[in-house]
C-alpha cells in the first residue's frame, strides 16, 4: 500500500476539518481529491449522493478514472494527530519511575536508558517498534528528541524515512550535569555530532511521488532540529554554539524543556544568575524565535509569556507528564488567550502514552483542574461579574475548560503552528498534504467502549444519536476523542500514502 499513487484518490464520505480553536467543520457528505503528489487537489465539502457523478465530471473525472474510497457510514477521515514533543528513546520507559519528580526521574530512570542507544544496534531494534507504535497510533507529524548518540540518532532518522511519517529528528545536546556515562565530552563534540546528524537528515533521498517543489517543507518529510536537552544540561558555550548553527538557517527548527518543575526552575537560576528568567537563558543565547518548540511552559511568568509571544515561539503542552511527573498544571487557557501558539506533546516517557488521544483527554482534565481554581475576584464578584469581566478582557479559555473544538486544535492546527508547518498539514485544504486518519467507530473495530455511537448499516439505526444534543458525525468525533484508541485507527495516511494503521499490512 506505500508504493506510489498511480492515480488521483477520490474520497466520499464524512470529514472533520479543524478551522481554529473555536471552530471545526463536520461534513458528513464531502468528496476530497488527492493528487498524485499526496497533496489535496480539491475538497467538495456537501454533495448528495445523486451529485457524486455530476461533481466528478465537472472536475474532469469518472469514477474509473480515479481510486473511488467509499467510506462506511461508521467511518470519518481527520487530519493526523500532531505530536510537537516526544523522546523516542524514552517509549522502554513507559510507565517506570512513579515514585520521582523530574530531575530525580532523570536521573535514576531516563538517563540510564538513553545512556544504553550508545549501541547503535540496540538503538535500531528499539526505534522499529517505537517508530511503528507512534505511527499506528495516529501521530502522522512527530517532534522526536533522539540520545547524545549521532550514530543512533541518524538510524532514527532512517527508520522514520524509511516508515513514512513526517517528523522533525534531533540528536540531543548535552555537556553538563549528567552521569559520567551519559554526557558529551565538549561543546565541540556536541556540535559535531550534531552537524553530523543535521547533515545526515538533509541527504534523506525525497519519496519518489514527491513534489519537485524546493521548498523542503514540501519535497521532504523528516527534518533536522536543534534539540538542547533544557539549560540545566548545556553550557552558556554549547547554548551560544548552537544558536550560532540556527543563526545560518532560518528554517531550522530548535525544540528543548522550559519551566516543568519547581526544582528545575530554581535550580537554572542559579546557574545562570545573569538572567532574570528562565526564558531569559534561552533568549539571551539566540534560542527564541518563530519555530521554537517549548515543551511544558508550567510554571512560566508573566514576562516569560510576553518574552515567548513576542519571538513567536510555540508551547508543546504535555499534560500527561505534566500529571504523571507531579510537575503541575499548565494554565493553557491563559497561552491560548494571549495568542501564543499551543499543540500537544506526548513526552514520553515523562508521559506514560504514546497516543496523542491521552493527551488530549489529560489536556481536558487539565483545563477543568484549572477551571476550579478560586480565583482571587471571587471573594467579591459573583459569577455573573467574573463572567463579564473575563468577556471584557477577550478571555475566551482562561479558567475554563477546553471543549471539544480547542481539543481538536491542540492535536492538529495547532501542533502544526507550533512546527511552522501549518502551511503544509493540520487541517484539510488544497494545496496541504493528505496527512489524515481514517477511523472507524463500528463494533467490528472491537472496541467496546466506543459502540454507542455505531451506525447499525443493515438496520439504518444511528445510536447515540442526540444522546449530547449534538449531530451524530460530532458524536462519534467526541466518542473517538475520549473513549477512542488504536482499534479505531484503520489507516494512518501521511502525504496520501497509507503508512499504518489496523487495515495497514506491514511490507
Ligand atoms: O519531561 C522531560 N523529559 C526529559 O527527558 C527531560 N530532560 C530535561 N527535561 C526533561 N523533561
Ligand atoms: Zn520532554
Amino acid at each position: 500500500m506505500s508504493a506510489a499513487l498511480p492515480k488521483l484518490t477520490v474520497f466520499r464520505g464524512a470529514i472533520i476539518n479543524p478551522v481554529d480553536l473555536h471552530h471545526y467543520q463536520a461534513l458528513p457528505q464531502a468528496l476530497i481529491c488527492i493528487d498524485t503528489y499526496g497533496d489535496i487537489a480539491w475538497i467538495e465539502e456537501h454533495v448528495s449522493d445523486a451529485l457524486v457523478q455530476d461533481i466528478m465530471a465537472r472536475r474532469g473525472l469518472l469514477e474509473s478514472d480515479v481510486d473511488f474510497v467509499q467510506l462506511e457510514k461508521s467511518e470519518f477521515l481527520i487530519p493526523g494527530f500532531i505530536d510537537t514533543h516526544t523522546h523516542a528513546p524514552q517509549v522502554p520507559n513507559m510507565g517506570a519511575g512513579q515514585q520521582y519528580e523530574l530531575l530525580d526521574w532523570l536521573k535514576y530512570v531516563t538517563f540510564p536508558m538513553e545512556a544504553r542507544f550508545k549501541d547503535t544496534n540496540f538503538a535500531k531494534k528499539t526505534y522499529k517498534a517505537v517508530i511503528r507504535r507512534v505511527i499506528d497510533s495516529g501521530t502522522t507529524t512527530c517532534c522526536y528528541y533522539g540520545t547524545l548518540h549521532a550514530e543512533a540518532t541518524k538510524a532514527l532518522a532512517d527508520i522514520i524515512h524509511r516508515y513514512g511519517q513526517r517528523a522533525f529528528v534531533g540528536k540531543c545536546n548535552m555537556n553538563r550535569d549528567a552521569p559520567d556515562d551519559y554526557i558529551e565530552s565538549s561543546t565541540e563534540a556536541s556540535i559535531a555530532g550534531t552537524h553530523e546528524v543535521i547533515a545526515h537528515i538533509k541527504r534523506l533521498p525525497a519519496l519518489p511521488t514527491a513534489s519537485p517543489n524546493p521548498n523542503t517543507d514540501v519535497s521532504q518529510l523528516v527534518h533536522p532540529i536543534l534539540t538542547p536537552r533544557f539549560a540545566i544540561s548545556c553550557t552558556r558555550e554549547l547554548l551560544t554554539s548552537l544558536s550560532a548553527i540556527a543563526a545560518g538557517d532560518s528554517s531550522l527548527r530548535i525544540q528543548t524543556h522550559i519551566s516543568e518543575n519547581v526544582h528545575e526552575i530554581a535550580f537554572t537560576k542559579t546557574l545562570f544568575q545573569e538572567c532574570k528568567t528562565y526564558a531569559d537563558v534561552y533568549d539571551t543565547h539566540g534560542l527564541l524565535r518563530h519555530n521554537t518548540v517549548l515543551a511544558h511552559a508550567v510554571h512560566l511568568e508573566e514576562e516569560e509569556m510576553e518574552v515567548v509571544k513576542r519571538r513567536g515561539c510555540g508551547i508543546s503542552h504535555c499534560p500527561t507528564s505534566n500529571f504523571n511527573l507531579r510537575s503541575g498544571v499548565c494554565k493553557v487557557g491563559e497561552l491560548l488567550d494571549r495568542g501564543i501558539k499551543v499543540g500537544l506533546g506526548t513526552d514520553v516517557s515523562g508521559g506514560f502514552s504514546p497516543s496523542i488521544l491521552t493527551a488530549i483527554r489529560h489536556a481536558s482534565i487539565a483545563s477543568k483542574v484549572v477551571s476550579f481554581q478560586p480565583k482571587p475576584e471571587d471573594a467579591h464578584h459573583d459569577h455573573y461579574h467574573n463572567h463579564h469581566n473575563h468577556h471584557q478582557q477577550h478571555q475566551h479559555f482562561a479558567d475554563k475548560q477546553l471543549d471539544i473544538p480547542a481539543l481538536l486544535h491542540l492535536a492538529t492546527l495547532g501542533g502544526a503552528q507550533v512546527c511552522d508547518l501549518d502551511a503544509r498539514v493540520g487541517s484539510f485544504a488544497p494545496g496541504k498534504a493528505f496527512d489524515a486518519l481514517l477511523v472507524s467507530v463500528s463494533s467490528k473495530a472491537g472496541n467496546p467502549s466506543i459502540w454507542g455511537v455505531e451506525v447499525d448499516d443493515e438496520l439504518g439505526i444511528e445510536r447515540g444519536m442526540g444522546l449530547s444534543g449534538k449531530g451524530h458525525l460530532e458524536r462519534m468525533l467526541e466518542a473517538f476523542m475520549f473513549c477512542g484508541d488504536d482499534r479505531n485507527i484503520s489507516r494512518v495516511y501521511v502525504q496520501g500514502r497509507v503508512i499504518g494503521g489496523n487495515e495497514w499490512k506491514r511490507p
